[in-house]
């Protein structure tokens, strides 16, 4: 690859340098390839390579095939989650409390972590809560659009005793040493406080480091900035690269970031601004989108490309699969080549056409038929399976006996004689050895579940507390399949740092509180509005945007108005 002047400015740079950059423009790419060639070395020290999304990780760690050496100590490549992890919080909680903790990415993967009160029907996720030391904070917006009305609408007193048990909860795990990325932040920020420690840390982290390389620095939190400070203050170079329209994690962070004020502290680079990923129309579409009033011009192997964007209004989502592929095939492209993206991964799979991967059953037999069912289904994405392989542990775990079900995993795992990969193994066996579950009658197959003795023995799990759903029958959103498809899905935030030949966009219909949509085309900032921008420079080649007919008009008018190729449907 031949890079830019622009981006050989970043590869080459001397002192700690802040980049910003339109989509496509090869940040991922530049900042690999600087881990690479590391222009500032040390004899003993390594290179940290910290992003937010796993492109470039998986790019980083594809690269050092060749020199299996730059992945190993002292160098680090991985998430900033993972960072704080292993140079921050455990060590730090290992020498405070005496117990190594256990590091999970959200609490959806903890066993027994619903938040659930009497009387009130709405079993929240702890990831749905803001948690301080002293204080849970539900927010609606966090909530699964399918629930989020429900949220919004809970009565004052039903609210405070949900975030009255979310804290209690909290505090159980964490002092047991069960840690999410959330509750490592609260954590890390304690431990920053204390200026003692944090000069320890501090001196730590520059013994081991001379340069910390940062993508996506839009994305930081507030506490990820603080990580970021004590580096830099400690000596550690900097490199950050990101583009100030792709933050949309907003949503994590209960106090605005203000990531411009660390930015200062650094030299600024030139920006760059030259697309390679995609086709003029889609870079016209990204410009349409972007708030800030910065121009990408398109510089890639799309330049040539002059499809125009394609809009359809379509009324049920249920309807998007068919209308996809006419669209996709109408423009000369294969379906293999779309991916279908929403801000809401159920958006994503109904459009797509795939089967539904969640149902409200809290019916554990239910839980456990239907991750047995993703983890054999072929058509389902890899996401999707590894959810559904947590699902299926985390449900084992809450079929505990009674002395290990309310241990924490680490303490549970010595019971049990396991590690970490031979219990997720043991798990998985049990996958392999059921049948088809929604070929069979709930009651048959518990009472399969119930023949796995050695199982049940080996994990200290028991099938007694397993019931059939009323009238001993699936629940019928798990057993009907779509005749078509399904179409490749993703949600906008998982489909970050990457990109796709063709793109299908959905756009849901308007909300009064507001939307994307409007945000767009009042002409201001917003997340919702980010999430869009993010989601159409994913697109290379096709980008089709299926909007809602409640916004249509709008999406409509608004790209016409700003000088984009469009064609309809
Ligand atoms: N100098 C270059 N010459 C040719 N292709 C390039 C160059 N730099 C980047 N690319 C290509 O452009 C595409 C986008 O690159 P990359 O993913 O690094 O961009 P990015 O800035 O990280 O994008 P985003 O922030 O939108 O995820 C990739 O296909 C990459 O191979």
């Amino acid at each position: 690859m031949k890079f830019t002047d622009a981006q050989m400015a970043l590869i080459r740079a001397e002192i700690g340098t802040y980049v910003e950059a339109c989509p496509g423009a090869g940040k991922t790419q530049s900042i690999v390839q600087r881990f690479v060639d590391r222009p500032l070395t040390h004899p003993r020290k390594g290179v940290g390579l910290i992003s937010f999304t796993n492109a470039a990780i998986d790019e980083a760690r594809a690269r050092c095939i060749s020199e299996p050496a730059l992945k190993e100590v002292p160098n680090f490549i991985g998430t900033i989650d993972g960072f704080i992890n292993r140079f921050l919080v455990g060590p730090t909680y290992l020498a405070r409390r005496r117990i190594s903790p256990s590091f999970y990415e959200s609490w959806s993967a903890v066993p027994n972590s619903h938040v659930k009160v009497n009387g009130i029907q709405f079993k929240a996720s702890l990831d749905w809560f803001i948690i301080r030391s002293n204080s849970a904070r539900l927010i609606p917006e966090r909530v699964p659009i399918e629930l989020r009305k429900v949220a919004f609408n809970l009565k004052k007193n039903q609210r405070l005793g949900l975030e009255g048990e979310a804290l209690r909860i909290w505090k159980l795990f964490v002092r047991r040493g069960t840690l999410t990325a959330s509750a490592a932040r609260v954590a890390l920020q304690s431990y920053l406080a204390d200026s003692e420690r944090r000069e320890q840390l501090g001196m730590l982290l520059a013994d081991r480091f001379v340069e910390v390389i940062v993508d996506e620095v839009q994305d930081c939190s507030e506490e990820d900035i603080l990580v970021l400070d004590l580096l830099h203050e400690f000596g550690v170079n900097i490199i950050a690269v990101g583009d100030p329209d792709q933050s949309i994690y907003a949503f994590r962070s209960d106090a605005p970031v203000n990531t411009n004020n660390f930015l200062r502290k650094l030299s600024v680079g030139e920006r760059l601004n030259g697309n390679f990923r995609s086709s003029p129309a889609i870079c016209a579409a990204v410009n349409s989108l972007r708030a800030g009033s910065e121009r990408d011009e398109p510089i890639g192997r799309c330049v040539e490309v002059n499809e125009p964007v394609v809009l359809l209004s379509y009324r049920r989502r249920q309807c998007l699969p068919k209308l996809l592929v006419r669209a996709t095939r109408n423009r000369n492209f294969a379906e293999d080549d779309l991916m279908v993206i929403a801000h809401s991964s159920e958006h994503a799979r109904v459009a797509a056409g795939a089967p539904s991967t969640r149902s409200d059953s809290t019916n554990k037999l239910v839980i456990m038929a239907r991750a047995h069912h993703v983890i054999g289904d072929p058509r389902r994405n890899g996401l999707e399976r590894v959810a559904a392989i947590r699902t299926l542990e985390r449900t084992i775990r809450e079929l505990g006996v009674a002395d290990v079900v309310n241990l924490n995993q680490s303490d549970y795992l010595e019971v049990c004689g396991l590690s970490e990969g031979t219990f997720r193994e043991a798990c998985l066996r049990i996958a392999a050895a059921l049948p088809r579950p929604f070929d069979m009658k709930p009651s048959n197959f518990r009472a399969k579940l119930q023949t796995f003795k050695a199982s049940q023995g080996q994990l200290r799990w028991t099938s007694q507390p397993l019931r059939s759903p009323r009238g001993d029958t699936w629940p019928d959103s798990l057993t009907d399949d779509q005749d078509i498809g399904p179409l490749t899905h993703s949600t906008i935030h998982a489909l970050k740092g990457r990109q796709s030949p063709a793109v299908a966009l959905i756009i849901p219909e308007g909300r009064a509180e507001g939307d994307g949509v409007r945000q767009w085309c009042d002409g201001i900032k917003g997340e919702e509005r980010r999430v869009l921008y993010v989601g159409a420079s994913r697109a290379e080649s096709l980008l089709i945007i299926a909007a809602h007919e409640s916004v249509f008009e709008f999406v409509e008018a608004q790209l016409n108005g700003d000088g984009v190729p469009t064609v309809l449907a």
